[in-house]
């Protein structure tokens, strides 16, 4: 199978035992191609966190399945959830998250010797990364000694620190002025196609999700 994520039938309801249930995904499939880059177009309210949630193996959905990198990742236990996310998935949200008190370079490091890789592969991992966002020479720099562009782009490199096989990204460029935007999306783009990526990227932004290989577009359940 070339998926590299697939969702099948897929239903979350808030609070369904409760007075006013909300469902918020119902009967859902989507599925992203190996390599391919997949924009998620949806109103406020619609539903696009939760499904980046499941997506994510963050939530799980009341009803459906969830494949991962081939693998059904239905009714599996939370540790080998932990597991897969950790080995298949990249993150990256509106705001950066990366950790204040240390360099850009050891923020993409950090990840690399948590999944086990040795110091001296995940620098080097690291620098090339750095060096293909452009920013070989903000390796020593802090995130608050960036540009709001410059951390983002960095966040980027660390998503991709180890080489998942999914990137998933909730409105990448949403916190940045229109014209850093649209020069940072490139960098992201350019970074996913030269790394063969797959990605599922959420964006209101219609011009964005115009440049991506398929607009998934959700309307919100009734
Ligand atoms: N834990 C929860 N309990 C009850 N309702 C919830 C919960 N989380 C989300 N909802 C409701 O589900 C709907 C979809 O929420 P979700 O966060 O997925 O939307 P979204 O499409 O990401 O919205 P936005 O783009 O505004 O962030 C909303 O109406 C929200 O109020």
């Amino acid at each position: 199978m070339s998926d590299v994520l697939r969702l099948e039938g897929v239903g979350k309801t808030y609070a369904a035992d409760g007075p006013s249930p909300v469902t918020v995904l119902a009967d859902l499939d989507l599925s992203v191609a190996r390599g391919e880059v997949v924009a998620l177009v949806a109103p406020s309210g619609a539903g696009k966190s939760t499904l980046l949630h499941i997506a994510g193996l963050l939530d799980t959905p009341d009803t459906g399945r969830v494949w991962l990198a081939g693998r059904d990742m239905t009714g599996l236990p939370d540790r080998a959830r932990t597991e897969a996310r950790r080995r298949d998935l990249g993150f990256v949200y509106q705001f950066h998250h990366l950790l204040p008190e240390f360099s850009a370079a050891e923020n993409i490091v950090l990840p690399q010797l948590a999944n086990g890789v040795s110091a001296r592969d995940a620098q080097a991992r690291a620098a090339d990364l750095l060096e293909r966002v452009g920013l070989s020479h903000r390796a020593g720099h802090r995130p608050a000694q960036m540009s709001g562009g410059e951390q983002q782009r960095v966040a980027f490199c660390r998503a991709l620190a180890n080489a998942p096989a999914l990137l998933l990204a909730d409105e990448p460029t949403g916190n940045l002025d229109p014209e850093t935007a649209d020069k940072v999306f490139d960098v992201l783009m350019g970074l996913v196609r030269d790394t063969g990526l797959s990605a599922l990227i959420a964006t209101h932004n219609h011009a964005l999700a115009a440049r991506m290989d398929r607009v998934v577009r959700l309307a919100g359940a009734a």
